[in-house]
């Protein structure tokens, strides 16, 4: 039999309970069990089913995942262009769930930034490279005139290697500079999160990789955080994180780092795959390691001492 709780144990109980981290606390971007139903024609998608994502600040993180994952549903929230239906997202201390129009406005302004696949989305076809680096301060109305926008946009342009390129227009550019004109713009207003979906898409794999290269850069000389959907495996590949969307939930994510071989002294870069834990305690195996062992319904758990093993079901149905 077991004894209820006496007020003391209570007491202590609730203190606890006050004093735990709240689920991201430290973490600049946090999606708490984010929903999103999109209903058209009177049939309900549910792009996003609870899905959960922390990233810290500083990071340089790749999400992946096959076509219609819910991805891009998750940048349209990030970039406080979509509401989300359920759950929490905070980035920067901002609440995308409860914000109103006027702060959605200053926060798509100020604290994010976004490079799109498509040029025509991040780049005024009218308007000169230096002149769509200055178009964001100007819409801000950050301090200084215009020779102090014109100054920051050089600045930015010169970061990434495209100051020459200043006084064309987008249509005088390769697709290559056209993306790093496009995240000179997207740093204008010196954004705490960068967010980029499939900004390499539409260019080849040398130019992809130059392209990636400047994110690079941005992460390490400006420290802004950077999360940048791919389908391209070598900019999954270069970066410390990658995480994996299936239907609408984070479900694995592949984390890298540097290790010194003791025999040659050589520096390697090693994966290791995890899988994720919800606060439920609920756990998505990867498909392939599914399929691999015929597993489905259920599975036989063990708690050893410091893991727990996972087996197909190798129970008799009576
Ligand atoms: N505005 C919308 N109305 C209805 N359904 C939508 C809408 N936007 C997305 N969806 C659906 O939500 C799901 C997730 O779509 P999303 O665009 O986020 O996927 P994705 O992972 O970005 O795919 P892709 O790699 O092809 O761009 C899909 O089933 C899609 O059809």
């Amino acid at each position: 039999m077991t004894s209820s709780p006496t007020l003391d144990e209570l007491a202590d109980r609730a203190l606890a309970a006050r004093d735990a981290a709240v689920y991201g606390h430290d973490a600049l971007i946090t999606c708490d069990r984010l929903v999103r139903i999109f209903s058209a024609d009177g049939v309900e998608v549910q792009a996003l089913q609870g899905l959960d994502l922390l990233v810290r600040e500083g990071e340089l993180m790749a999400l992946v995942g096959a076509s219609g994952s819910g991805k891009s549903t998750l940048m349209n929230i990030l970039a406080g262009l979509d509401r989300p239906t359920a759950g929490a997202a905070r980035v920067a201390g901002h609440d995308l769930f409860a914000m109103s129009a006027r702060e959605r406005l200053a926060y798509r302004r100020e604290t994010v930034g976004f490079v799109w696949q498509q040029t025509a989305r991040n780049l005024l076809p009218y308007l000169t490279a230096a002149q769509n680096v200055a178009l964001p301060l100007q819409l801000a109305r950050s301090r200084g005139g215009r020779r102090a926008r014109a100054e920051r946009a050089l600045e930015l342009l010169t970061l990434l290697e495209v100051a020459d390129c200043r006084d064309r227009r987008p249509h005088q550019l390769s697709g290559g500079q056209q993306q790093r004109v496009a995240l000179a713009v997207a740093l204008a207003n010196g954004p705490a999160v960068l967010l980029a979906d499939e900004p390499t898409g539409e260019l080849d794999s040398h130019t992809a990789e130059q392209v990636f290269t400047a994110f690079r850069t941005v992460n390490e000389e400006l420290g802004t955080t950077i999360v940048i959907v791919t389908h391209d495996q070598s900019v999954a590949g270069e970066v410390r994180r990658t995480v994996a969307i299936r239907d609408g939930r984070t479900s694995t994510e592949v984390l890298r780092r540097s290790e010194v071989d003791s025999a040659t002294g050589q520096e390697n870069l090693v994966a290791r795959e995890y899988a994720m834990l919800d606060r439920a305690g609920r756990l998505q195996l990867p498909a392939e390691y599914i399929r691999a062992l015929g597993m489905r319904d259920r599975v036989a758990l063990e708690l050893e001492p410091d893991h727990i093993t996972v087996r197909p079901d190798d129970a008799q149905d009576s």
